[in-house]
């Protein structure tokens, strides 16, 4: 079974993926983390954001050990992901890693932007996740905090603003709902209630399939 799971920053699609990952005894791949990793040996390197064919060369050359990295998690490291996240030659070259990730014999539970609508369109389960802006923000404050890192709330309020618009409003595999994807709303819902409700979306959606056969 492949489970695509997509949303804008801090809605909680990661903390979904994990949970739903475990359940199942399913493999789980953060998509965001190869980004962060391109963007992240960008800024080791000195070179610009901006730089299409350095981005790619990157991406092109990428080892998955580079994203267990912790320090690929913070702040920064976001924005400058969704920088090199528009460079179409970037996307370009991460698709097959992702495309094996997901092929992998059972199956595999993958997050980002675009697996449902790129990456996985022909996933068994899409969701796509969300929550308000604000709910988000403070969210990942809590989160930073957590880690050690200053935290201003207002300022991390505009970056995901700023990042919703930048991934929602590029040419190159933008943020947005596949047709068939179903939406969760975490915005007042903890974390069991939203994995609750996506363990609800998967059994009726196999139940319907078994139901079909009959
Ligand atoms: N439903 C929820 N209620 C409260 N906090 C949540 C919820 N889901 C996730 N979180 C917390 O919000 C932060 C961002 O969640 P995460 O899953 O990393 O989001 P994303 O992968 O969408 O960026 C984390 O600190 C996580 O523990
Ligand atoms: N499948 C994906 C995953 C991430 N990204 C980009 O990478 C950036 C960082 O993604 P992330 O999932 O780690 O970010 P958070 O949602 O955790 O804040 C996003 O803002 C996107 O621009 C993408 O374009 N496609």
């Amino acid at each position: 079974m492949i489970i695509a799971i997509d949303g804008p920053a801090a809605s909680g699609k990661g903390t979904l993926a994990k949970r739903l990952a475990a359940h199942f005894g399913l493999p789980h791949l953060d998509t965001g983390m190869l980004y962060r990793g391109v963007a992240r040996q960008m800024l080791d390197e000195g070179a610009r954001l901006d730089d299409v064919d350095a981005a790619a060369g990157f991406a092109l050359s990428f080892e998955p050990g580079l994203i267990d990295d912790e320090r690929l998690r913070g702040r920064e490291m976001g924005e400058a992901a969704s920088v090199v996240a528009a460079h179409p030659p970037v996307r370009a070259a991460l698709l097959a890693l992702q495309r094996a990730f997901a092929e992998q014999p059972g199956g595999a539970v993958l997050d980002g932007r675009d697996i449902g609508t790129v990456i996985c369109p022909g996933a068994d389960i899409k969701l796509f996740v969300t929550a308000t802006p604000e709910v988000r923000a403070r969210r990942r404050a809590l989160e930073l905090a957590g880690r050690g890192e200053p935290v201003d709330e207002a300022a991390i309020l505009l970056d995901i603003r700023q990042r919703d618009a930048r991934d929602s409003q590029r040419d190159a595999a933008p943020l947005v709902k596949a047709d068939d994807a179903v939406v969760i709303d975490t915005s007042a819902l903890d974390v069991a209630g939203v994995v609750a409700s996506a363990l609800a979306i998967i059994e009726g959606k196999r139940h319907r399939i078994i139901s079909s056969f009959q």
